[in-house]
């Protein structure tokens, strides 16, 4: 069952175009023949299953991988095939889990913000911060609410003040897009929802997020379209409101479930 993405005619440059993409991982293929085009200013939502080929896909958006490349095979983000990784993360800032992983228990909060700049895990003595650039993570801090956690140690933050300090890193660079892999996975419901309004804010002030979860719960009003994964394929695509149903989503979980939508907020409670 696939539902079509019915866009109006847009002339937005596409921020992601994904033509006849197949990433193998191991000899088995993780994403197979995935077609997708997501243009800038259309806030999305990819939901899957475990083993959909989410994280898959998040690593080849971030040219961790790359596709096996067939018949007028493309993967372009930002109109361009391949990145050098620190010109990329100034225009599509990633925030995955391997990343809060990555980080020295001992890294200072402000170097997490400013480490953004060269796309580096810490800062290294060869890197050099201007006074402008020191001001601006700085701001940065103050705007997400984590000012006072300049100097503590990242290892010693919770989980959500983590999470901030890495969305700081990527707003470092002031990057057109965003790409969030389960954001609030981990996070009690306020630092839940203290996250999601400063990423609502931002697609408010002209930030472009996609989100890459299994988590309906976690995706905000603000999210327009969505695109069901699953193994490895496109299941369905359109408007938030015509994809997330309960027919799309019990089919997509294999489970019966039932879809409750509430201001523009999704849940799933079991259906048995
Ligand atoms: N390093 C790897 N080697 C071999 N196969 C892999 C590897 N990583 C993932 N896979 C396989 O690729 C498929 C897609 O995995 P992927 O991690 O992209 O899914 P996912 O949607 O992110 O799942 P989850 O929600 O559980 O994180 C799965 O079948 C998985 O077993």
């Amino acid at each position: 069952m696939v539902v079509s993405h019915q866009e109006h005619p847009d002339t937005r440059p596409a921020m992601i175009d994904l033509r006849n993409v197949t990433v193998c991982r191991g000899s088995t293929p993780a994403l197979e023949g995935l077609t997708l085009t997501i243009r800038e200013g259309c806030h999305t939502v990819v939901l899957g299953p475990n083993g959909a080929g989410k994280t898959t896909l998040m690593k080849l958006l971030s040219s961790e991988l790359y596709p096996v490349y067939r018949n007028r095979t493309h993967a372009k983000v930002f109109g361009r095939d391949r990145w050098n990784v620190r010109d990329l993360r100034s225009q599509l800032g990633i925030l995955s889990h391997d990343l809060q992983q990555d980080y020295l228990p001992d890294t200072r909060g402000i170097n997490v913000i400013l480490s953004g700049y060269y796309a580096s895990i810490d800062i290294w003595k060869h890197q050099e911060f201007s006074e402008d650039a020191r001001t601006h993570a700085g701001t940065i801090m103050e705007y997400l609410g984590v000012g006072d956690l300049k100097n503590r140690a990242f290892g010693s933050m919770s989980t959500g003040q983590q999470r901030r300090l890495l969305l700081g890193r990527a707003l470092v660079n002031n990057p057109r897009a965003l790409l969030l892999d389960e954001p609030t996975a981990g996070l009690d419901p306020r630092a839940s929802f203290q996250y999601l309004s400063a990423i609502r804010t931002l697609m408010e002030s002209g930030k472009t997020v996609i989100l890459v979860t299994h988590h309906i719960h976690e995706v905000p009003p603000e999210i327009n379209r969505a695109v069901l994964l699953k193994a490895g394929q496109i299941f369905a695509d359109g408007p938030k409101k015509e994809v997330l149903t309960t027919k799309n989503l019990a089919a997509l979980f294999d489970y019966p479930l039932r879809v409750i939508e509430e201001n523009g907020w999704y849940h799933v409670i079991p259906d048995r």
